[in-house]
C-alpha cells in the first residue's frame, strides 16, 4: 500500500486543551423490550397491556482515549460493544453517563461533530448495493460538502491506497466481499475524520483481505494521527494493530490496559504445532512442553511464552521438523479468563 500524501486530515482539533479526545464516563444503556406470551392469549394480553423487561446492555462504563491511540474494544456476543459504538457516535441516546468525542457530545449530532468521525460495521453497508460505489462516493462527497477539486484529489489517493483503481464504476454487487469493504472504509475515510470507529472491519474477509484492511488502517494511523476504536473476533486485527485493549463482559468494563498484559497473564502459554518427518514416543517429546496432542506425526505442546524461542531453537535442531506453526490461544479463550477474574484494571 502506497502513502498517503495529501490525504493526511488537518491536525486534529483537541477539544478541551489537550485533553483525551474520548472521554466516556459511567456510560449506561438500558434497552427495553417488550415481553409477549406466546398464543392468541398472549397476542391479545401484549395488544392492549404491553409488558417491558429491561436489557441492561452497558452498565456504568468509563475510559478515555488519547489522540491517535488504536484500541481494542473487545467483548464476546451480546457484550455491549456494539451499543457502545452507537453512543460514543450518537445514533442512540445513552441511559446515564456523559460521553465527548472530539470535543462534542455525539447524540447532538452536530455537523462539525459528523465531519470528525466515521463508523464503519462490517456487517452493514452504506454504498447502494446496484449502483458503482463511485455513485455514493459523490453522494457522500455532496454530504460533506466536499469541492470537486478535493473529491477527486481524496478519491484517487484513497482508491490508490486501498488498491481499487478500476473497481469503483462498477455496481457494489458485483465487488468481491473484500473490495466491498474497502470501497466502504473509502467512502468512510472520504471526509478525512479525526475519529474512527470500526465495528468489525474484517469480518468474513479472507485471510489477504483482512492482512490489506489492517495495513491500511495500520498507515492511516501512522500517517495521519487519527484515534481508532476498533472491535474485532479476529485476534490477528487487535494485535497488528492495537497497543491497548479495552474488555468488556455483560455491558461492564472488566479489563483496560495493554495488549500484553491481557495476554501474559491471561494467555501465558502458546500453542506450538509441528508435524515430524516420523513418529516419536511420547517419552521423547514431554521435554518441549505440555503435550496437547500426538497423533501419529503431528504434535501440539502448550509452550510457556517466556521459553517460546529457546524451545522452538531445540525442536528445529533436535528432531526432523517438516512443518512448525505457532498460535495464540482463541481470544475467546482468553476473555474467558479474564471473567474468570472479574477485575478492572488501569490503563498504565
Ligand atoms: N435495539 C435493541 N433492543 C433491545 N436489546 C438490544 C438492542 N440492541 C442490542 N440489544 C441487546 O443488548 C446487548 C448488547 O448487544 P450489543 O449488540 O451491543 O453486543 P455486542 O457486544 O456488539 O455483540 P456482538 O459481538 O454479537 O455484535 C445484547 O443482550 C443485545 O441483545
Amino acid at each position: 500500500m502506497r502513502n498517503l500524501g495529501s490525504c493526511t486530515p488537518p491536525p486534529i482539533a483537541r477539544g478541551r486543551s489537550l485533553q483525551s479526545i474520548i472521554e466516556v464516563q459511567n456510560l449506561s444503556k438500558v434497552y427495553p423490550v417488550a415481553v409477549k406470551e406466546p398464543g392468541l392469549k398472549g397476542t391479545l394480553r401484549h395488544f392492549f397491556r404491553r409488558t417491558y423487561r429491561q436489557v441492561r446492555a452497558v452498565q456504568g462504563v468509563s475510559f478515555q482515549i488519547e489522540p491517535g491511540e488504536v484500541v481494542g474494544f473487545l467483548g464476546p456476543n451480546g457484550a455491549g460493544k456494539t451499543t457502545t459504538l452507537k453512543m460514543l457516535t450518537g445514533l442512540i441516546h445513552p441511559s446515564d453517563g456523559k460521553v465527548h468525542v472530539a470535543d462534542c457530545i455525539p447524540f447532538d449530532r452536530t455537523q462539525p461533530f459528523l465531519q470528525k468521525i466515521t463508523l464503519v460495521m462490517g456487517q452493514k453497508q452504506q454504498l447502494i448495493w446496484d449502483l458503482p460505489a463511485l455513485d455514493s462516493l459523490r453522494i457522500n462527497a455532496a454530504v460533506y460538502g466536499l469541492s470537486d477539486g478535493t473529491f477527486r484529489s481524496r478519491l484517487a489517493e484513497l482508491s490508490e491506497l486501498l488498491s481499487l483503481e478500476g473497481k469503483l464504476t462498477q455496481p457494489v454487487r458485483k465487488l468481491s466481499l473484500g473490495e466491498r469493504m474497502k470501497a466502504e472504509l473509502l467512502a468512510a475515510l472520504l471526509h478525512q475524520p479525526q475519529v474512527l470507529f470500526l465495528d468489525e472491519p474484517t469480518l468474513g474477509l479472507d485471510v489477504n483481505a483482512q492482512v490489506a484492511v489492517r495495513e491500511f488502517l495500520r498507515e492511516y494511523n501512522q500517517r495521519t494521527g487519527a484515534t481508532i476504536l476498533l472491535t474485532s473476533h479476529y485476534m490477528a486485527d487487535i494485535t497488528a494493530l492495537c497497543d491497548r485493549v479495552i474488555l468488556i463482559y455483560a455491558g461492564r468494563l472488566i479489563y483496560d490496559g495493554r495488549l500484553e498484559g491481557l495476554l501474559e497473564r491471561f494467555a501465558p502459554y502458546r500453542e506450538v504445532k509441528v508435524e515430524l518427518a516420523c513418529p516419536k514416543a511420547e517419552r521423547e517429546l514431554t521435554p518441549y512442553g505440555e503435550i496437547e496432542c500426538l497423533q501419529g506425526q503431528s504434535v501440539r505442546w502448550l509452550v510457556k511464552r517466556e521459553a517460546l524461542t529457546t524451545t522452538i531453537s531445540r525442536i528445529l535442531a533436535e528432531l526432523e521438523v517438516i512443518d512448525l506453526t505457532v498460535t495464540d490461544p482463541p481470544i475467546e479463550e482468553v476473555i474467558g479468563r479474564v471473567f474468570q477474574t472479574g477485575t478492572v484494571e488501569d490503563k498504565n
